[in-house]
C-alpha cells in the first residue's frame, strides 16, 4: 500500500504564544514554531497546554485539565496574527532538503531564498524556551485559561472563495478561518478546479508544493499533486489532477452531473488522507494525530480509509473524524460493482453496502445493490454533525432520513447539530462593497437607497414603498421553487414586486425567464450564479422568501436578517431554528420575533404568511422596524459556532477511534 512507503514528518507541532508588539514575518513566525517545537521535544516536554489570557481574543472555557497524550497540539497564534504580508526577515533559515522525487529527507541551514512555506527556522528568530514561557506568563496577567488545540483537516468539495456553488462553499471558506483564529492548526483540502474561465485566477496564490502522491484506485495508479496557499491563518491545500480541469462547476456542467464524480472524489479523499502525512506546510507536517472534518459524501471515504487503509498498518491510530452533513439528499450512490474501484479492502464492503428498496429498482432483475459513500461515512466517523439542531433530529425520521434514518438513529449518541455561522465581514450592510448605500441597525436610511438601486438595475419601476420580495438559491426541488412558481399568478395580483436569483434545474430557469416576460412590471428572474447580485438582493428587498422542503441550516435567511430583510420561511430544519415567528404582542406590546415561519408546506400557507408580512410592512411600520432591528441584532458569528465545534472535537477524542 503506497501509504506505508511515504516518509512521514513530525506528528505534532507546538508553538509559542503570541508576543505582543513583535512585528514578525510569516516565515519568521513559522521559524519560531519550529524552534519551540524542537526545544520542547528535546526537553522531553509532555502534553502541551497553552495558557492564554481571557482578554486574548478567544475566551476558551470548559477545557479544564491536561489533554490526554499527544493528541493535541498548541497552535502558533503568531502565525494567525501576522497577517498576509510577511516579508521574510532575511538571515538564514533551516530549509527542507529534498530528494529527486521531492520528498523531504532532512533539513539544513540555508539563505532565505526558498518559498516561505518550506522555511522552518530562522537564526534571527531563535528565542529560548524561557522567553516563550515568560511571555506566556505575562499574557496570563488578567485571567489565565487552559486551552487545547487541534490539528484539523477539512476535506471538502468546495471552499469559498476558491470554489462555491452553494452553502457548503461558504461554510468551508469561513469555519476553518474561525477555528484557526481560535488557535488551532487548520488545513483545508479541496480540489484545484480549473474550468478555463477567470474563476481559475482564484487559485493564483496557491503554489505547487512539488509533492506527488500515487493513489491506487479504479484499477490503476493515479498521480495527484498539491498546491498550497497560506491565507488568514489557514493552510489551503488543493489537490491537482486532470479530472478537476474541465468546464463547468465542481460537480457538473450544462449537461448535468459529471459521470466520473465517484472517481474524482475518491481521489480527493485518498489525497486528503496523505496530505497531513507528507506535506511539510510551514516546514513540518500535520502528522497523524489530527482531526479530519469531512463534509458531505464527497469527503465521505476519508473515515472509511482511516479504518480500512491506515489503522491496520498502525497509521492514524489516534486520529479522529467528524462527518458534517450539509445535505443528506446527496449520498454518492453508485452501482455495487464500483466498490472495487475505491481502493478499499474487499472485507470493508459491508460498510458501504446499500440496497435500494424494491420500489426504487428499475427492472425485475435489478437487485438494488449499490455502494453508498455517505453511508460508509456515517458508519465509520467518530462523530456526526449536521448544520442545525433541528436537522439533526429530522434526519433520524422516515420523512427526513432519505433512507438513512435507521442507521442515523442507531448512531444518535454521536450525532448532534451546530447552526452555521456567517461571514460577518463579507456580509455587513455597513461596509458591503456591492451596495449602493450603507446602513446599520442605528441608521437604516441607506436600505431604501439599496432598494431603489436594485429596482433601477433590474429595470423594475422605482417604487420605494412597494414591498419587494426576494428569493436567492439553487433552483432545486429542495428549495421549493415549484411552490413559488405555482403561487406566482396569485401573488402577482398583489401590489408587490418579486425578484429571483438562481440557477439549477433548467425547467425552473425557463420558468423564471417566462415569468419575467409575463409580469414585466413586477417580476425579475436572474438566471445564473452572481455573488454581487445576491448581496444587492439581500440588501434591497424587504422580505426574503424561503419555502424550502427541507433545509439543513440555510444561510440566506441569516444574511437577510443581518441586512434588515425579513425572512418568510417554511418551518423546517435550520429555518425553524433560526427564524423566530413574529408576535406583535410580545414584550409588553413592543413585539417579538424576526420573521414568519409557515407550515405545512403548501401554496396556501405560504401565501397566507407572505400576505401577513406584506400587510405588516405596509400598515405597521413600527412593528416592521422592530422586526428588522431584532434580526440585525442576532449573533450568528462563526466564532460562536467554532466554540461548539471544539466541544465536539473534545468528545471525539474522548472515545476510542473507529477501528472496524
Ligand atoms: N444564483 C446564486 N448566485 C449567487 N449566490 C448564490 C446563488 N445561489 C445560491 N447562492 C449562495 O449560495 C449559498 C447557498 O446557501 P444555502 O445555505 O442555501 O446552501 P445550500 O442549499 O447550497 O447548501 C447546504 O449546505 C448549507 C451549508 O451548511 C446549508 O446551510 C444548507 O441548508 C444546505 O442545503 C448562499 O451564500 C447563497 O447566497
Amino acid at each position: 500500500m503506497e501509504t506505508l512507503h511515504l516518509a512521514r514528518g513530525i506528528p505534532l507541532r507546538t508553538a509559542s504564544a503570541a508576543r505582543a508588539g513583535v512585528a514578525a514575518s510569516r516565515a519568521a513566525g513559522r521559524a519560531r514554531s519550529a524552534v519551540s517545537f524542537w526545544r520542547r521535544r528535546s526537553a522531553g516536554a509532555g502534553p502541551v497546554v497553552l495558557r492564554r489570557s481571557a482578554g486574548g481574543g478567544g475566551g476558551f472555557g470548559g477545557f479544564g485539565g491536561s489533554p490526554p497524550k499527544d493528541e493535541f497540539a498548541v497552535e502558533d497564534e503568531e502565525r494567525e496574527s501576522e497577517g498576509e504580508g510577511g516579508s521574510g526577515g532575511g538571515g538564514l533559515v533551516l530549509g527542507a532538503e529534498r530528494d529527486a522525487s521531492g520528498a523531504v529527507v532532512g533539513f539544513s541551514l540555508a539563505p532565505q531564498t526558498r518559498p516561505d512555506y518550506l522555511e522552518v527556522a530562522g537564526a534571527e528568530e531563535e528565542k529560548g524556551t524561557d522567553e516563550i514561557k515568560e511571555t506566556e506568563e505575562t499574557e496570563g496577567e488578567e485571567e489565565a485559561q487552559t486551552k487545547l488545540s487541534y490539528n484539523i483537516v477539512f476535506v471538502t468539495a468546495e471552499a469559498a472563495p476558491y470554489s462555491k456553488t452553494g452553502g457548503l462553499g461558504d461554510v468551508c471558506g469561513s469555519l476553518p478561518i474561525a477555528l484557526a483564529a481560535r488557535g488551532h492548526r487548520v488545513m483545508v483540502v479541496s480540489a484545484r478546479y480549473q474550468n478555463g474561465t477567470v474563476a481559475d485566477e482564484r487559485y493564483a496564490g496557491a503554489v505547487d508544493l512539488g509533492h506527488c502522491v500515487k493513489v491506487h484506485c479504479f484499477g490503476g495508479v493515479q498521480e495527484v499533486s498539491f498546491f498550497h496557499e497560506y491565507r488568514k491563518g489557514v493552510d489551503w491545500v488543493f489537490v491537482d489532477h486532470p479530472s478537476y480541469q474541465r468546464p463547468g462547476n465542481p460537480y457538473g456542467d450544462s449537461f448535468g452531473a459529471f459521470g466520473d464524480n465517484q472517481f474524482r472524489f475518491t481521489l480527493l479523499c485518498h489525497a486528503a488522507c496523505e496530505a497531513p502525512l507528507v506535506l511539510p506546510l510551514g516546514g513540518f507536517t500535520y502528522g497523524e494525530n489530527c482531526l479530519f472534518l469531512v463534509n458531505d459524501w464527497h469527503a465521505g471515504l476519508v473515515p472509511v480509509l482511516l479504518g480500512a487503509k491506515y489503522r491496520p498498518f498502525g497509521v492514524y491510530k489516534d486520529a479522529r473524524s467528524v462527518l458534517v452533513i450539509h445535505n443528506l439528499a446527496h449520498q454518492g450512490v453508485e452501482a455495487a460493482v464500483t466498490y472495487k474501484n475505491l481502493g478499499l479492502p474487499p472485507q470493508w464492503y459491508k460498510a458501504l453496502e446499500w440496497v435500494f428498496p424494491t420500489w426504487a429498482r428499475t427492472h425485475a432483475l435489478d437487485t438494488g445493490e449499490a455502494v453508498n459513500v455517505l453511508k460508509g461515512a456515517i458508519v465509520t466517523a467518530d462523530r456526526i454533525l449536521t448544520v442545525s439542531k433541528g436537522y439533526s433530529w429530522e434526519i433520524t425520521t422516515a420523512e427526513g432520513g432519505y433512507g438513512l434514518n435507521e442507521l442515523l438513529s442507531s448512531r444518535k449518541f454521536v450525532l448532534s447539530g451546530i447552526t452555521n455561522g456567517i461571514d460577518i465581514t463579507e456580509w455587513d450592510p455597513s461596509t458591503d462593497e456591492y451596495l449602493a448605500s450603507h446602513y446599520c441597525v442605528s441608521d437604516l436610511s441607506g436600505k431604501v437607497q439599496c432598494k431603489i438601486a436594485l429596482q433601477k438595475e433590474l429595470g423594475l419601476p422605482i417604487l420605494p414603498d412597494c414591498p419587494l420580495i426576494g428569493f436567492i438559491g439553487r433552483l432545486d426541488y429542495q428549495k421549493g421553487i415549484d411552490l413559488i412558481s405555482s403561487a406566482m399568478p396569485e401573488l402577482m395580483e398583489d401590489d408587490i414586486q418579486f425578484v429571483m436569483l438562481g440557477s439549477g434545474d433548467p425547467r425552473f430557469e425557463e420558468w423564471m425567464r417566462a415569468a419575467e416576460s409575463t409580469y414585466k412590471e413586477k417580476f425579475r428572474g436572474w438566471v445564473g450564479f452572481n455573488v454581487p447580485i445576491s448581496h444587492k438582493i439581500t440588501a434591497g428587498c424587504d422580505i426574503l422568501l424561503m419555502p424550502s422542503r427541507f433545509e439543513p441550516c440555510g444561510l440566506n435567511q441569516l444574511y437577510a436578517m443581518r441586512y434588515g430583510t425579513v425572512p418568510v420561511v417554511h418551518a423546517t430544519g435550520g429555518l425553524r431554528d433560526t427564524v423566530d415567528n413574529f408576535n406583535p404582542y410580545a414584550n409588553e406590546g413592543s413585539g417579538g420575533g424576526t420573521g414568519w415561519t409557515f407550515s405545512p408546506l403548501t401554496k396556501e400557507s405560504m401565501l397566507a404568511a407572505l400576505r401577513v408580512a406584506i400587510r405588516t410592512y405596509k400598515e405597521h411600520k413600527t412593528s416592521w422596524v422592530g422586526l428588522m432591528k431584532r434580526g440585525m441584532a442576532k449573533d450568528y458569528t462563526w466564532e460562536n459556532a467554532a466554540m461548539q465545534y471544539e466541544e465536539v472535537f473534545k468528545w471525539a477524542f474522548t472515545d476510542p477511534p473507529y477501528v472496524g
